[in-house]
């Protein structure tokens, strides 16, 4: 089977919008910005050959290490348990979101072939002490992700999964419960990982937690979950490949950065809606806001211009959120673009028994649950374009582990590239450093007077 990546992206619908001074962007308009998308391009791409925009190249990267340990883990092990947080899980859990049943561990093991899978990315203590509640430690591996190998949060869960595991099993036996995926040189978690003896697998260097889903972060637990990941990265690969043999104006992800920063910076759309219309992507999309959000929301350019940029993006879930948040994005303000993300054909699908009957029930006959649900998509895009409400959408065929890589890759390249359009470094977060600051500033005063009150007590 030959295979091309060909997702669309269809921006008709972005010139929908009749209010505003400037209205639509139409053939001509389009053709007018091959000449910047031309010169973008060029820079993008010599920042790719001098290594600076190495995720690109992660479809290449080999996967022996990954399935060799993925292997060990499926053998061994009745539960995975990933600690991480931002890009050290939401792409994890888009993965397994979007290849899995929403009801895996509910499998048995022989219909799952490797352990039940369980993703914390919080620091909610009911949440991590009940699940640890119903596990055994003795039958649990803990596959510890972070980028930086600092990050608090994942710090504090590995600290009680630590204990966890080697008060039952003990010290010794419980190295052997543990995987550590992070830089491959630096952070604590590394030192860590050396002295207890942990595997451990790479990020590389240069790649940032929320471009790290191509990576092991994403690959380990997807080949755990017994997922192709060769497959995975090949989707990427044929994408990138596909992307490199046409002009920018021929590549849906330079389509996508353009439309997007066009929609921001000259029509003010302040918003962007990701639309999912699949229970099975809505993890990507989730994963997507963090993409989106952190990368290009930024107050300098990189000369260190005060701009203050970025879409705010936002999550709608196909059909759930039509009777929760439409009624907003028909007729609110007219800030936002909604972006479906759309499946060419459900892997599995249900047809409706024929109700023969005038009331709305009878509509179903001939129908199923997936052209209901394709249906509904076409109507709202129909009644925003009514409406005057900007909307564009990304047509994936179908979800598998091909596609899937290739869509990962079109979103990293979409935000990398609208990165370069709005003149800001899409790969740091100087933003969220002062947060980090003040949680380690109070978690240093307020532990002193506890341990001083502990001790008074005593
Ligand atoms: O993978 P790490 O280093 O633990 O970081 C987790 C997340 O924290 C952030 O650095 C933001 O605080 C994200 O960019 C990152 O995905």
């Amino acid at each position: 089977m030959k295979r091309v990546p060909s997702l669309t992206f269809d921006f008709k619908n972005m010139m929908t919008d009749q209010i505003g001074p400037v209205h639509g962007m139409g053939e001509e308009e389009c053709a007018r910005a091959f000449p910047l998308l031309d010169d973008v391009y060029r820079t993008f791409r010599e920042s790719r050959n001098k290594g600076n925009l190495a995720f690109l190249d992660l479809p290449y990267q080999p996967t022996e290490k990954i399935k060799a340990l993925a292997k060990k883990v499926q053998g061994r092990f009745e539960n995975f348990v990933l600690l991480g947080i931002g890009g050290s899980a939401l792409g994890p859990i888009a993965i397994q979101q979007a290849l899995h049943s929403p009801y895996y561990n509910l499998l048995s093991k022989k219909e799952r072939g490797g352990p039940r899978m369980f993703f914390l990315d919080n620091v909610d203590p009911t949440e991590v002490a009940s699940l640890l509640e119903v596990l055994d430690p003795s039958k649990t591996a803990v596959n510890v992700v972070t980028k930086s190998g600092g990050t608090i949060e994942t710090l504090a869960q590995f600290l009680i999964f630590q204990k966890w595991i080697y008060k039952k099993v003990g010290k010794e036996k419980g190295a052997a419960h543990f995987i550590v995926t992070t830089d491959p040189k630096k952070g604590t978690l590394r030192e860590i990982a050396q002295k207890e003896g942990y595997a451990t697998l790479e990020i590389p260097e240069p790649v940032g937690g929320r471009f790290s889903v191509l990576t092991p972060v994403g690959l380990f637990p997807a080949a755990v979950s017994g997922i192709d990941i060769d497959l995975m990265l090949q989707g990427a690969a044929d994408l990138d490949q596909e992307f490199q043999k046409v002009p920018p104006h021929e590549n849906a992800a330079v389509w996508g950065a353009f439309v997007h920063h066009w929609a921001y910076l000259i029509k003010r759309r302040n918003i962007l809606v990701l639309m999912p219309y699949s229970e099975g992507l809505v993890g990507v999309a989730q994963w997507f806001v963090q993409l989106w959000a952190e990368s290009l929301g930024k107050e300098k350019d990189i000369s260190g211009k005060r701009i203050s940029v970025g879409q705010t993006p936002v999550v709608a879930v196909g059909a759930t959120d039509q009777h929760s948040q439409l009624q907003l994005y028909m007729e609110g303000p007219v800030d936002k673009t909604i972006q479906f993300l759309v499946v060419g054909s459900f892997g599995k699908d249900l047809p409706f028994p024929t109700v023969r009957s005038d009331t709305p029930i009878g509509l179903l006959a001939g129908h199923t649950l997936g052209s209901l649900l394709k249906i509904e998509q076409r109507a709202i895009e129909a009644s925003l374009v009514e409406s005057g409400r900007p909307n564009c959408k990304l047509i994936v065929p179908e979800i598998n582990p091909y596609y899937l890589g290739a869509l990962f890759y079109f979103f990293e390249f979409q935000t990398a590239f609208a990165g370069k359009l709005y003149g800001i470094n899409p790969f740091d977060q100087p933003g969220v450093e002062a947060g980090k600051r003040i949680i380690h500033k109070l978690l240093k005063e307020e532990g002193q007077n506890r341990t001083k009150e502990t001790s008074k007590r005593r």
